[in-house]
């Protein structure tokens, strides 16, 4: 069952970011400046050694078995290291990646009065506003959000999937599908990088949670005062984003306590460790705190899918990737919980697994 909506909150007034350009106003509203220690600092200077792995898919699908072989260990080396990697080679026609971006596009362009047919109420997180936004003295994201439940379909809300674009709704199902057949896919393979049987997460998951967001970020004329989108890792098992063409370069991961920039690589698609697998492989796999930063000129679009087990999930460590060395660091607890604990929370960097850590006492 969908995580039920919510507490009464008290959000104050959310100005729509896309109006807010149009208006150009001369200073930035309080509510999105950032304090201090939280704005993007200026880009670091980075080598390509900082890139992030890239995945062959074809390779894992239909190589032969050195190349099969030598991709896993790339998966294990880039869900270890990274907890992000984009993936070449998918096998999603290149003209579906074109029309989900057109739809999500046209859709964010439609007048203001046309997209508020469908609000995101607060607290909840379908529809089309900033999700995530629980007081009025919260600091708001330079972003505007159109998200939706799309498997399984009692999750959806059908008033909420727009009439317009006329072609929103079909392009959505057939991208979602295609999507949700690569998650699929590359859960059998994660599996297998770590040692277990190709269909574990398959059967554990049973019909998997998956929903899309939409995320438009204007230009903004101070880059350096707001952020698009709050640091954060995914709730998800796994995510699959894909960075609009021609959008300016904005999504940043923390490695190593500095953030570094995505480069998009053409009709690639970017993929992450959620929190889901952090707590089913204790850790191993990490969920990585990521966030999006905004540009003077430039526009972004981003299209992020969700992909989760369904909410009767019983998750916890893999008994069988814990050891003597390896002690259980996340209690039992069921995807249903989790994903309510998650959408009730801001996004605060990887505060929302404290939900399932174990405090380890070092004091005995
Ligand atoms: C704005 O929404 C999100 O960021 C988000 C929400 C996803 C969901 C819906 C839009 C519909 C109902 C299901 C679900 C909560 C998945 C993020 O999704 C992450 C958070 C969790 C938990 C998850 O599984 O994916
Ligand atoms: O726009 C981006 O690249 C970030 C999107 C993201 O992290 C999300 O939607 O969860
Ligand atoms: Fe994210």
């Amino acid at each position: 069952m969908a995580p039920a909506p919510i507490f009464p909150v008290k959000v104050g007034h959310i100005d729509d970011v896309q109006e807010l350009r149009k208006a150009k106003p001369t200073t930035i509203p309080e509510r999105f400046v950032r304090d201090l220690t939280e704005r993007p600092t200026m880009a670091t200077a980075l080598s390509s050694a900082t890139d992030i792995p890239n995945i062959n898919f074809s390779k894992l699908i239909k190589g032969n078995p050195d190349e099969f072989h030598s991709e896993i260990l790339n998966l294990t080396t880039a869900c270890e290291q990274w907890g992000f990697f984009q993936v070449i080679n998918h096998e999603i026609d290149l003209s579906l990646l074109e029309s989900i971006e057109k739809v999500a596009k046209d859709f964010f362009m439609l007048p203001l009065e046309e997209k508020q047919k469908y609000p995101m109420a607060p607290g909840t997180v379908q529809g089309y506003g900033q999700a995530f936004v629980f007081s009025e003295n919260q600091k708001l994201d330079w972003c505007n959000m159109f998200a939706l439940g799309v498997e399984p379909h009692c999750i959806r809300n059908p008033k909420l999937w727009p009439a317009e674009p006329a072609e929103f709704s079909q392009t959505l199902e057939n991208y979602s599908s295609r999507v949700r057949k690569l998650c699929e896919n590359l859960l059998k393979y994660i599996a297998m990088s770590l040692g277990l049987k190709g269909d574990v997460f398959e059967k554990m998951f049973g019909v998997a949670v998956q929903a899309v967001r939409m995320n438009y970020y204007p230009p903004c004329s101070r880059p350096d005062l707001v952020l698009g989108l709050s640091p954060h890792s995914d709730g998800s098992a796994l995510t699959v984003l894909q960075q609009g063409r021609g959008s300016s370069v904005g999504l940043q991961i923390l490695k190593n306590n500095t953030w570094v920039p995505v480069q998009p690589i053409a009709n690639a698609l970017v993929v992450n460790i959620g929190d889901t697998m952090e707590v089913l492989t204790n850790g191993r796999y990490k969920s990585v705190e990521h966030r999006a930063v905004t540009h003077r000129e430039k526009d972004r679009l981003s299209i992020a899918t969700f992909y989760a087990p369904d909410y009767e999930t019983e998750l916890g460590p893999m008994p069988e990737l814990l050891d003597e060395n390896n002690p259980c660091k996340y209690r039992r607890y069921n995807h249903g919980e989790y994903s309510k604990h998650y959408v009730t929370n801001k996004l605060q960097g990887k505060k929302t697994l404290d939900f399932a850590k174990i405090e380890i006492d070092y004091s005995t």
